[in-house]
């Protein structure tokens, strides 16, 4: 997530504790979007605390390191968290991390991509160390969050805000996802 603001990738940075948010601005067609990003803790010993969270996403970023077949076998226990807490409208969308570490590399781009496909996932591979696709992430889910919000099928959370949230989502014209 820090790596979505220029210049705040951390190295050696330590695990997150509960939830981290920032808010990030993206320009879609000359027009300003602010997309308002939880990051909750991917430890076990903070999951109440990060399951309250789900209930108002609009959409939902679900990383694993590509590096690290453990961490994408473990995709399925996340659906299912995300399946009991959050809305049925929510956004999804499958990031592999961590492609500057590609001769590393233990779960393959197909494999991943055929895995998103089969669970209406959006999937996209980064580098949040070297901000590769990281903009490209965001921008690409603020289009899908407008496309959605112009066909009114977002989850309503305005009368349900979490902590420091507003309404967010500008309705724009048009988007193009390539
Ligand atoms: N080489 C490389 N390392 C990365 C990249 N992204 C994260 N890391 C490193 O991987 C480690 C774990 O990153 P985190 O961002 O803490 O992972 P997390 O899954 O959010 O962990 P929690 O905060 O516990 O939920 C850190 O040492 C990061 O510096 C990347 O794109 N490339």
């Amino acid at each position: 997530m820090r790596e979505a603001q220029p210049g705040l990738f951390p190295p050696g940075q330590g695990a997150t504790i509960g939830v981290d948010f920032m808010i990030k601005t993206v320009e879609i067609n000359g027009e300003k979007v602010k997309l308002q990003i939880w990051d909750t803790a991917g430890q076990e010993r903070f999951r109440s605390i990060t399951q309250s969270y789900y209930r108002s996403a609009n959409a939902l970023i679900l990383t694993y390191d590509i590096t690290c077949e453990e961490s994408f076998r473990c995709l399925p226990e996340w659906l299912r968290e995300i399946e009991q807490y959050a809305s049925n409208k929510v956004i999804t969308v499958l990031v592999g991390n961590k492609i500057d570490l590609a001769e590393r590399r233990e779960v393959s781009q197909q494999r991943a991509e055929e895995f998103s496909e089969a669970q209406d996932m959006y999937y996209l591979e980064t580098s949040a160390k070297e901000s590769d696709n990281v903009e490209k992430l965001f921008l690409d889910l603020a289009c899908r969050l407008i496309s959605e919000a112009r066909q009114n099928t977002l989850v309503n959370n305005v009368s349900s805000p979490l902590p420091g949230e507003g309404k967010s989502i500008s309705y724009l014209t048009c988007c193009n996802f390539n």
